[in-house]
C-alpha cells in the first residue's frame, strides 16, 4: 500500500518511488503495475481519469460505431431476405448509448479504483520545478523516478478563418445533441475514417477532406476497400484536397480547398492529427528534450532526465494507441522497479481501424518492405476465397502477407469482415517470429477468417508441392503399401 494516500494536504512534500503524470491508459498501467509490485505511487491527473480513450477517443467512437452498424444492419438486411428499411434514428438515444458505454468502463479507471490499489490520486496539473521535483497543485513530489504518460491532444491546423469559425474535435464530437446536417471532416486518418463513416450510416450527410487519400498510412489496396465502402455509403470523399480557408456562414461552415472548390456544411470536424502536450509540463527546468512529435525517448523510453520516463501518446517517435500506451506503461517498470533492461519496439505493435470493413496491420506493408530493400514476397487472398464470408455475404476483403527468407512473417494486414480480431492472431505469430509453415499448421475453427492464414500458407508451399523430386518421393513410398 502507498504510503501516501489518501491526498495529501495543502503544502505536503511527498517522497514516493515513483510519480506518474496523467491517468490515460499509459499512466494508468504504469500506476497499476507500480502499486502491484508493493511500490509508494503518486498519480497525478488535471483531467477525467480514463485520459482520451475511456472520454474522448476508442471508447465513444466505438461504441458510436455500433449503433451506425446497427443502423446498416436494418438498411442492408434485404440482400438476407429479411426486410426492415430504412431505419428510425433516435440521436439522443445513440448518445446515451455512448454515455453508457463510458460509464460501464470508467470504474476500472476511477480516482476509487486506484486509491483501493493503494495509489495516491491528486487531481491537478503537473509541472516541473526542478530536475527532481514537480509541484501538482500545491503538493511538491519527489519522486526516485517519474512517468510522463501525459497524451496528446487534437492537431488545430493553421487554417486561416478557423478562429472565426466553430469546429468540432474528437473532444467536443461525442457530446453533439443533434446529428449534424452535414458533418465536414478535415483529415482522412482513422479519426476521420471512423467518425465518416459512423456520421452517415447515423443520417448525416458526410464530406471528408484528406490531404493525400484516405488512410494515407495503411497498405493502398487495403485502404481501396475501405474506401470503396464509405464511397458506396454515399460518404463524399475528396481525395488530394489541401483545405486552405474557411468561413462561417448562416447554415454552418464554408470550407474553402486548394483547387478553387469550397465545401458547405453544417458542422466542421477537425480529424488533422495529434500533438503533444509538453509546454505546460515545465520540461525545460528538468532538462527533458522534446520535439514536435512528443517527449524524445530513447528504445527504453528513458528522457534526457535519467529520473524520467516517457510513455504513451506523450513519446516521440511512438505508435499512438492504447494498447501501444498500455504497453510502454507495463515496460518502464522493469527497468524503473527491477532494474532490468526494457526495449520498446514500435515495429510490433499492431493496430486496427474500426470501419466496416475494418483494417488491421501488424509489421511491414508491402510498400514498406520495398523501401527498406527487403527480399520479399507477397501472397495476397481475397475474401472470396473464405467461406465464412461467403455466408456472412462480405466478401468485400483482402489479406496481404507479406513474407521474408523460407516464408518467414514480416506483415500482414487485413481488410474484411472480423479482419480486427484476426490482427490479434496474426500479431501473435509475428511477435513470435513464425513463418507461413506455421499458419499451414495452425488448425482455427470452421468457418472463420483466421483461416485465412492457412490459405496463404497453401498458396505459398503449392509450387513446392508440385516440384518433381516431391512428387517423385510420393510415388516412391506409395510402393510400400
Ligand atoms: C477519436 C479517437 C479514437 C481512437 N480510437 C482508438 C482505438 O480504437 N484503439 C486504439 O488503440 N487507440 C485509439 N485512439 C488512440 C488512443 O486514444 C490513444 O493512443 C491513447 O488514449 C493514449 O493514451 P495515453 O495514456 O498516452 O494518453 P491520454 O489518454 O491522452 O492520457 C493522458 C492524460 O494526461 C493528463 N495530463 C496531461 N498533461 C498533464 C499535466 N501536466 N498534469 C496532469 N495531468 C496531465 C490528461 O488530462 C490525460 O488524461 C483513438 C484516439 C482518438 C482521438
Ligand atoms: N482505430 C484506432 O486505433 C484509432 C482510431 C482513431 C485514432 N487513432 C489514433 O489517433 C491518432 C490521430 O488520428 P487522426 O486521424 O486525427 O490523425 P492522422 O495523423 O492519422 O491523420 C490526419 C490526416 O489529416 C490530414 N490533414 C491534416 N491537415 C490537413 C489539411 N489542412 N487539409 C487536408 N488534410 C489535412 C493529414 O494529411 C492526415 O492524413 C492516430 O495517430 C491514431 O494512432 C487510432
Amino acid at each position: 500500500m502507498s504510503r501516501f494516500s489518501p491526498s495529501p494536504a495543502a503544502g505536503t512534500v511527498l517522497t514516493p518511488d515513483l510519480c506518474v503524470v496523467g491517468a490515460g491508459a499509459a499512466g494508468l498501467t504504469a500506476a497499476a503495475g507500480a502499486a502491484a509490485f508493493g511500490a509508494s505511487v503518486v498519480l497525478v491527473e488535471r483531467g477525467a481519469m480514463g485520459g482520451d480513450c475511456l472520454n474522448y477517443g476508442c471508447v465513444p467512437s466505438k461504441a458510436l460505431l455500433a449503433a451506425a452498424a446497427a443502423a446498416q444492419g436494418a438498411r442492408e438486411a434485404g440482400r438476407f431476405g429479411v426486410s426492415a428499411g430504412e431505419p428510425a434514428v433516435d440521436f439522443a438515444a445513440v448518445r446515451a448509448h455512448v454515455r453508457g458505454a463510458i460509464e460501464a468502463i470508467e470504474p476500472a479507471d476511477s480516482q476509487a479504483r486506484f486509491e483501493g490499489l493503494g495509489v495516491t490520486v491528486i487531481r491537478t496539473q503537473a509541472r516541473f520545478v526542478s530536475a527532481d521535483a514537480l509541484l501538482a497543485g500545491t503538493t511538491t513530489i519527489r519522486a526516485r523516478r517519474f512517468v510522463l504518460a501525459t497524451g496528446s491532444r487534437p492537431r488545430i491546423p493553421d487554417l486561416p478563418g478557423l478562429d472565426t469559425v466553430p469546429y468540432l474535435t474528437n473532444e467536443t464530437v461525442f457530446d453533439l445533441a443533434e446529428l449534424p446536417r452535414h458533418l465536414v471532416i478535415l483529415g482522412g486518418g482513422p479519426v476521420g475514417a471512423e467518425l465518416a463513416q459512423a456520421f452517415r450510416r447515423l443520417g448525416s450527410a458526410v464530406t471528408l477532406i484528406a490531404r493525400n487519400r484516405c488512410l494515407p498510412r495503411e497498405d493502398a489496396d487495403l485502404a481501396a476497400i475501405v474506401r470503396a465502402a464509405l464511397v458506396r455509403e454515399g460518404v463524399i470523399l475528396r481525395e488530394g484536397a489541401e483545405a486552405v480557408r474557411v468561413e462561417a456562414t448562416p447554415g454552418g461552415v464554408h470550407l474553402h480547398l486548394g483547387d478553387g472548390s469550397a465545401v458547405e456544411g453544417s458542422h466542421l470536424l477537425l480529424a488533422a492529427g495529434r500533438e503533444v502536450r509538453a509546454g505546460d509540463l515545465g520540461l525545460e527546468v528538468a532538462g527533458i528534450a522534446h520535439n514536435a512529435d512528443g517527449i524524445r525517448v530513447d528504445a527504453s523510453l528513458r528522457t534526457a532526465n535519467r529520473r524520467v520516463y516517457a510513455v504513451g501518446d506523450a513519446a516521440a517517435g511512438m505508435p499512438r494507441f492504447t494498447h501501444a500506451a498500455g504497453h510502454m506503461g507495463g515496460l518502464v517498470l522493469r527497468p524503473i522497479l527491477f532494474r532490468l533492461p526494457a526495449r520498446m519496439r514500435p515495429g510490433a505493435i499492431p493496430r486496427a481501424t474500426y470501419t466496416d470493413p475494418p483494417l488491421g496491420q501488424v509489421g511491414l506493408t508491402e510498400a514498406e518492405a520495398r523501401a527498406r530493400g527487403l527480399d520479399h514476397r507477397v501472397i495476397a487472398v481475397p475474401f472470396t476465397e473464405s467461406d465464412r464470408a461467403w455466408t456472412q455475404a462480405r466478401t468485400d476483403g483482402l489479406a496481404k502477407f507479406v513474407v521474408g527468407r523460407r516464408g518467414r512473417l514480416l506483415g500482414v494486414g487485413i481488410t474484411g469482415l472480423h479482419a480486427d480480431e484476426a490482427t490479434g492472431l496474426f500479431a501473435l505469430a509475428l511477435s513470435r517470429r513464425m513463418g507461413l509453415r506455421d499458419l499451414s499448421g495452425f488448425v482455427a475453427p470452421y468457418p472463420t477468417i483466421a483461416e485465412i492464414g492457412r490459405r496463404a500458407a497453401s498458396a505459398y508451399f503449392r509450387p513446392y508441392a508440385a516440384r518433381r523430386l516431391v512428387r517423385a518421393t510420393v510415388s516412391f513410398l506409395r510402393r510400400f503399401g
